[in-house]
């Protein structure tokens, strides 16, 4: 990174009650993102024809990640399901929260191998009634924690040894010793820490050189940790506070894109952030890779 600070521009500004779960689709040059609350998958074309797609869905979707074999699996209230782009059906595949009242799915990503890591949340987010399950390329649907109160982000070191997790309320980023052949974690440990941050950690991913970029969930910016050191040792304002997460794209990776929630902002304060809800993008100086696509 040098010395001039990155800068996050708006480049769609379609207020999005909570958007969320940034993911470059390499094929289409698109980027996948959802509106959670506003119960919607949007495609943002960076192109100069800018032909945006946004699919309108009855439940929150939380999260939403393409399958290699096309269409997308979608992480939502009630289940994960299958998405057809062309005909806009949804398959449910199955929810493992059946019964569970009051939880719904949160951010959730995919792993080199293909496996879909996706949480859930307590809608009111004052309970660990969460949890974090994979669901394998086979369809088999595990879980793998429990306890949580809010899943978010998700990421993997460049050598797929470790697994990085934010369970926003507890303000820690965990790792975990990652086998990439079984999917398996192990050895949880904190190597980052919130406390006395304005901010809550809420999406993340990480960049080539192995370090976090760290949406701040009321802390208007995203900011880069180095994971070995628990140090921030970066960061980009964004324009508006509920920044929720971020994800490398553009043809070379080297664009972040940048999503933010308008919801539960009073009205009063909105006019110090007009853009709230909006998609950004900022050229942080350091690229990112493809992200890992479903691959059942
Ligand atoms: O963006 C998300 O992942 C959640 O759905 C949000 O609700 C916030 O993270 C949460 O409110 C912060 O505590
Ligand atoms: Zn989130």
């Amino acid at each position: 990174m040098g010395d001039m600070q990155a800068k996050a521009e708006l480049v769609w500004d379609i207020r999005a009650a909570l958007g969320e779960g940034p993911v470059w689709d390499h094929r289409t040059g698109r980027l996948l993102w959802v509106d959670i609350e506003g119960r919607r998958v949007h495609y943002y074309d960076p192109s100069e024809a800018g032909d945006h797609r946004t699919i309108q869905l009855e439940q929150r979707v939380g999260a939403a990640v393409p399958r290699t074999a096309g269409g997308l699996v979608l992480a939502m209230q009630y289940g994960l399901y299958r998405l057809d782009l062309e005909t806009e059906q949804l398959t449910k595949l199955g929810d493992p929260e059946e019964g569970i009242e009051g939880n719904r799915f949160n951010d959730g990503k995919c792993d080199e191998a293909g496996r879909f890591w996706a949480g859930t949340m307590n809608m009111k987010e004052s309970e660990p009634t969460g949890s974090l399950y994979c669901l394998e390329a086979d369809g088999s649907l595990r879980r793998a924690l429990e306890g949580i109160t809010t899943s978010n982000g998700l990421g993997w070191s460049p050598d797929n040894r470790t697994m990085y997790y934010i369970d926003t309320p507890t303000r820690r980023v965990d790792a975990f010793d990652y086998d990439g052949e079984t999917g398996g974690i192990s050895n949880r440990r904190t190597v980052i820490s919130y406390e006395g941050e304005k901010g809550f950690p809420d999406g993340m991913t990480v960049d080539n050189e192995g370090m976090l970029w760290i949406a701040e969930w009321g802390g208007w910016q995203v900011s880069r940790w180095n994971p070995q050191t628990g140090e921030r040792i970066g960061r980009i304002p964004v324009p508006a506070a509920q920044v929720t997460s971020c994800a490398f794209g553009g043809e070379d990776y080297s664009e972040l894109y940048i999503t933010t929630a308008r919801s539960w902002i009073p009205d009063e304060q909105l006019a110090e952030q007009p853009q709230a809800g909006g998609l950004f993008r900022a050229r942080p100086g350091v690229k990112g890779s493809a992200a890992g696509f479903y691959g059942g």
